[in-house]
Parts: C-alpha cells; structure tokens; sequence
C-alpha cells in the first residue's frame, strides 16, 4: 500500500518537475543534435512556433539548453552575470583548447574580471577610435587586390582584412616576414581548432591522437606552436621598450604575464576576426539587394552607423550567448534547474514586436535617434557583453566607406542568401558573392 502511494506521489511530483520546465521536443538528444547540425536556423524558428517565447533543447553529451525569444526574458538570463551565470563555463569545452586557460572568454568569476578590467580600457570607443586611419588604410589596400568583373566570395575577401587589423593593430606585428607568417598561420590555426575533430575530442583522446601525426590533433597542435612560438618572442621583445597603440603594447603595463597576454591575443583573434567579417558579409548582402540603401552611401555618416546597427539586427552573426547556471532560475513562469544552460536564441529577440516595431522591416531610421533599444543584442548583453563591438563597429563602418569609394558591386543573383551554420556563427550560406567594377573616379571622402 506504501510503496503504491509513494509511487504516485513520484509520479505527481515528476509530472509537477516536469511542468516547471520550458516545453520543447521530445526527440532523442542525438536525433535534436542532429537537426540542429543540418537545419539550424530553420529549427529554433519551428520550435519558437510550436512552444512559444521559451523553450528546450537537448544536445548529445551536454546539459539540456534553455532559448528564451524575447527581449525581456533575455535580459533576466543576462540578470544572472551578478550572481552565478557562467559565460565562460558554457564556452570552455569548445575553446580552450585554442585561447589556453586565462581567457576572457572562458574564464568566470574573480579571474574572469581581473582580465576583463584589462581588456576594457584599450577596446573603449575613444580608444579604438585612434585606429581609424590604420583600418582604412589597410582596407584600401586589400580592395586593390580584389578580382574586377568575375564573381567571388566578399566573405573571404573581408576575412583578409580583419586579420590584417588583428595582425597589425591588436597584436602590433608589422615585421613583414612575420605578418606574412602570421597570414598563412592564423586561418590554419582557426580552420583545424574549430573542426569538430579538434574541438569535440574527449580530453582522455587528446593525448593518444597528439601523438599520432597525421591526426587533425597532432596537425592542430604543431600550428599552435608555431604561432605561440612567434607571439611569446614578440611579448618578450616589446617588454623590453615601452609604449605602443596597438592593443599588446596596452596590456604589457597591466600586470598580465607573458602566458595571459598570449591567451588574451589569441582571444581577441577569436572573438574578433571571423564574427567581423561576417558581420560585413552581410552588410554588402543586404546592402547589395536595397538600391535605396545603398544610394544614400557612404557619405550620410549618421545613416551608415544606422545601417550596421540594422544588419547586425536583422542578421545577427553570432546566434545564441548562453550562461550555464549556478543556481535554479525562474524564467517565464518556468524553474530552470541548476547546471543547465539558458540563453537569448539573438536572430528571434530581434524579430520581437515588443522590442522592434515591424520587425520584418529593413528600417535603419530607428537606430537614427540615437537611443539604444534593450532588445538589439548582437554583442551580446549583461556584464560579458562583447568587448570588442565599438572595434567591430568602427571596422565596419570604415570598411564599408572603404568599399563603396573604390567599387561598384551587384550580386550576380538577386536571391538573398540563407543562413548557414558555421561554428558559433551564421554567415551567407554563399559567402556573400558579389561582382565588382572600378568606380571611375574613384569617390573621395
Ligand atoms: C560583428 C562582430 C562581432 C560580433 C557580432 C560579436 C559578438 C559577440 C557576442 C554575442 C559575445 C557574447 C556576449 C555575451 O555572452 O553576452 C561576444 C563576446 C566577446 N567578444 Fe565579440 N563580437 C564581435 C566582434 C568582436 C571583436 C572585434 C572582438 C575583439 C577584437 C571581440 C571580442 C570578444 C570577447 C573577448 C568576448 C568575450 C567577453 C567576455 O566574456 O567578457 N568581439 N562577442
């Protein structure tokens, strides 16, 4: 008779549990993975549909994750960075075995903000406002470069000039023999330690494949020395003099020692190189496709800030900024449990009607009056908020004037481009392709 009662009781209280948690599908994990893989985004606007603002998804291997969709419910999971929520927990499996162990990115707590308070002053607007000549500079002299008259790939093209500006004026290289090092080093290095073979290794693996040297480990590691190698000896040699406006010779004075600087500069590479130059991607994407836009450019600066901030809006490159929780969360009127991870799923919180009027619209007006909307979340939110957005800001801005100057672009196709999963990213799925004519005269500014 007992055991019969306790059983119900279970079975209420399971029921009870199982209510105070988002609805989602009821797939297994493996089979959610798997659709995520081969049909992200089209999948989270499906469950959006079918479950509503909040809602469940499980991964193979991890804990389950919380998407929330609208932009209040996103700024109470960025509420959790004052007590519990891990940014840098939910990033560490996948990073850390390129940004080493004391990066901004990956680490929580004290020593999350002890390096965080080190990379702010450098990245502030005014600061990085100092390195507008250099980004022009070396966007000009890339697009000199760029094929006339064929189709191409604008996402590769861009990839090249925001490595150069992390080359030249975060890691403050400009040996020549060493930037042109660094260029074929660095993709390579991306490439191979964001692979699935790299990342999704299993700690007890890394060793046996390390030495076996034909494994993606093996290839990934001898990368990684070779770049280690070139960035400690320019450490070393720019301790020993003083000053500099690149980022490295900002944080040589604050403490950090030669290993945290090394992990800080491969972070910033990271965080900061492949997300801008989708980010412009999908700037000429849209842009391409908008004459009305594109008409007023590039010589309305208010409107040009104005229509970065839309892109990143209607086609945020970064899609989710997760927090893998401490304690219990009441979200929605839901109990998210200890240990899961719970985040804003960003393309979705941009298409909220609470936050944006016709959200379907491409309307950079609204960013024209200057006031920051709460929901506009490409960077990111809460104290983690991405570090280098007024770099990436500026880079965009002043890549995109750099463009239209020298070029006239068209897409070949006028279809838009989908969305294509890559890495944490959502790039054009054909990398945005684009033609381009001289501009005779070429405009100046
Ligand atoms: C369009 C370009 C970029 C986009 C869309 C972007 C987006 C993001 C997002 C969504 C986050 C997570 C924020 C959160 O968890 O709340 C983030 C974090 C970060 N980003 Fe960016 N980012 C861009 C460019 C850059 C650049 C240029 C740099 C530096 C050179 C950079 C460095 C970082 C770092 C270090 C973090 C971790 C901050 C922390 O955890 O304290 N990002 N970024």
């Amino acid at each position: 008779m007992v055991s019969v009662y306790t059983s119900v009781y279970d079975v209420r209280i399971s029921t009870w549990r199982q209510s105070m948690i988002p609805p989602g599908p009821k797939l297994p994990a493996l089979v959610q993975t798997a659709r995520f893989m081969a049909a992200a985004p089209g999948a989270f606007e499906a469950y959006h549909r079918r479950y509503g603002p909040i809602f469940t998804v499980r991964y193979a291997g991890f804990p389950p994750e919380v998407y929330v969709t609208t932009a209040e419910l996103a700024e109470q999971v960025y509420r959790t960075d004052q007590d519990g929520g891990q940014a840098g927990a939910a990033r560490r499996d996948f990073l850390q075995h390129l940004v080493g162990a004391h990066s901004v990115l990956t680490l929580d707590g004290e020593s999350w903000w002890r390096h965080r308070k080190t990379l702010n002053p450098p990245l502030r607007a005014k600061q990085v406002a100092g390195y507008h000549d250099e980004i022009a500079a070396i966007a000009a002299e890339k697009i000199a470069t760029w094929p006339l008259g064929r189709p191409f790939a604008l996402r590769d093209r861009m990839q090249e000039i925001t490595l150069e500006i992390i080359i030249r004026l975060v890691f403050g290289i400009s040996d020549t023999g060493r930037v042109s090092r660094l260029r074929a080093l660095l993709p390579a290095l991306i490439r191979t330690g964001g692979s699935m073979q790299v990342a999704m290794l299993p700690d007890r693996l890394r060793g046996p494949a390390a030495r076996v040297p034909i494994t993606p480990y093996a290839k990934f590691l001898r990368l990684r020395t070779a770049v280690d190698t070139i960035l400690f000896d320019e450490i070393r040699r720019r301790r020993g003099t003083t000053g500099g406006t690149d980022v490295l010779g900002r944080l040589l004075g604050t403490g950090l020692d030669d290993q945290e600087i090394r992990d800080e500069l491969i972070t910033l590479l990271i965080a900061g190189h492949e997300t801008t130059a989708t980010g412009l991607a999908w700037a000429f994407e849209r842009m391409l496709r908008m004459p009305e836009v594109l008409e007023r450019l590039p010589d309305d600066d208010p409107y040009l800030d104005a229509v970065v901030k839309e892109v990143l809006r209607v086609r945020p490159v970064v899609y989710e900024a997760p927090r893998l929780l401490g304690s219990p969360l009441r979200l929605g009127g839901y109990e998210i449990p200890a240990g899961w991870y719970a985040g804003p799923y960003i393309p979705l919180v941009h298409r909220d009607p609470a936050a944006f009027a016709e959200p379907g619209e491409f309307r950079p007006e609204r960013f024209l009056a200057g006031h920051q909307n709460r929901g506009w979340m490409p960077f990111g939110g809460g104290r983690r908020f991405c570090v280098g957005a007024q770099l990436a800001l500026l880079e965009m801005r002043v890549i995109i004037r750099e463009v239209l100057c020298r070029l006239e672009l068209t897409a070949p196709d006028q279809a838009p481009e989908a969305r294509r999963l890559a890495n944490v990213t959502l790039a054009p799925a054909r990398l945005t392709r684009v033609i381009a004519r001289a501009r005779t005269p070429a405009r100046t500014e």
